[in-house]
């Protein structure tokens, strides 16, 4: 587990949240509460390292006959430089549309709002990912500002084609550059994935899924975007595999980069991420720092709990109940019908105070 990082994004909901337990030593003998208020007053001072700052992100498909599906709600979340961010929760959260989002990459029934704001590399300024014509976001943001690591490197790879070849490719479009520098270019991208250079003349059926997996993230960091967005790029690897995969992602993070790690493998986002944020039905109910959320004192949100006590080295007690049809929300917390902490008032739904979004949060646990 990593230690927490200074980049945490200013403007995150948790940093007015009370951290862990007052007055509990932490691992260098300092109270824990103390430690973290010292690090929120040091990440206050760095608001020029935010690259992404997401408000109200609502995304809703229309569907025959005058249904929707409500995707996406409210999203609110700041990335920082150098940080990760780790994007969790259950299948059909909304988490994969809520990053296609941010590419533009939504299909023609998706109606979208809200903002989320790139930072312009001189820090001066943005660009409003959700706002932002398709013309920008193909020649300036795709590739350039926004890195896109993919869940299948298989089906992301061109199979008739060398890794080489691919690379170049994609150098010549990002910059345009002299065949002899997309060379070069090539091949010191695969060097930052160590991707190994005599692997760089195979095509991608005679790779093994790790080397598969690391070229697909040398694309993805050809153009030095400042942030990566990473959706599942875990799927179907071994745990090995898993560990090395994301490690070489942090490594992407520990170099400057902003990372969202859309995953709903834990184990991971407890391997890498600085901070978590939760998503149900749509929502993100919880954004908490990595080591309290992992940690002795615990999510709060009780459908966070209940996602870390389903797995099998915690409790292994899975989460009596199903989550709702986001075409059919209720009206007040979609966790409701399943919380063993639902009381009447949770008819209304829920603003997120603190980083969490629940009338009846739970307490740290000591
Ligand atoms: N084009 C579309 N039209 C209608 N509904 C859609 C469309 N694309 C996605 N959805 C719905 O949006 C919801 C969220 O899907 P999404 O793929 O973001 O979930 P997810 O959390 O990424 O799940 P997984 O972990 O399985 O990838 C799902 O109910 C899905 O069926």
């Amino acid at each position: 587990m990593n230690a927490p990082r200074a980049s945490q994004a200013p403007n995150a909901p948790e940093a007015a949240d009370a951290p862990g337990a007052p007055g509990v030593p932490g691992a260098l003998g300092v109270p824990e509460d103390r430690l973290l208020r010292a690090l929120d007053a040091v990440t206050a001072e760095r608001a020029e390292d935010a690259v992404l700052s997401v408000r109200g992100l609502t995304v809703r498909f229309r569907l025959r006959g005058g249904r929707t599906v409500d995707a996406v709600s409210d999203a609110d979340f700041d990335l920082a430089a150098g940080e990760c961010l780790a994007l969790v929760g259950e299948s059909g959260c909304g988490k994969s549309v809520l990053a296609s989002a941010l590419l533009g990459l939504l299909p023609g029934n998706a109606e979208t709002s809200g903002t989320a704001l790139l930072a312009d590399p001189d820090g001066q300024g943005g660009t409003d990912l959700l706002a932002a014509d398709e013309k920008t976001l193909a020649r300036t943001v795709r590739g350039r500002r926004v890195g896109l690591v993919p869940q299948s490197p298989a089906a992301h790879l061109t199979p008739v084609r060398t890794v080489r070849s691919q690379l170049e490719e994609t150098v010549r479009a990002l910059t345009g550059t002299s065949r002899r520098a997309r060379r070069a270019t090539a091949e010191e991208a695969a060097g930052r994935t160590a991707f190994p250079a005599d692997h760089l003349d195979r095509y991608p059926h005679e790779l093994s899924g790790g080397l598969a997996q690391r070229a697909a993230t040398a694309l993805a960091l050809i153009g030095d975007a400042r942030l990566l967005l990473a959706d599942e790029p875990t799927t179907g690897l071994d745990r090995d595999l898993v560990d090395r995969t994301v490690d070489e992602l942090r490594r992407h993070a520990d170099d400057g980069r902003a990372l969202l790690l859309i995953t709903h493998d834990l184990a991971a986002a407890e391997r890498i991420a600085d901070r978590v944020a939760v998503m149900y039905a749509g929502r993100i109910v919880e954004i908490a720092p990595a080591h309290r959320f992992f940690g002795p004192a615990g999510p709060r949100h009780p459908y966070a709990r209940g996602l870390l006590d389903a797995l099998p080295d915690r409790a292994f007690a899975p989460i009596p109940g199903m989550p709702p049809e986001l075409t059919d929300l209720p009206g007040g917390c979609a966790f409701a019908p399943r919380c063993p902490r639902a009381t009447d008032l949770c008819a209304t739904r829920p603003e997120p105070a603190a980083g969490v979004a629940c009338h009846h949060p739970e307490h740290p646990r000591a």
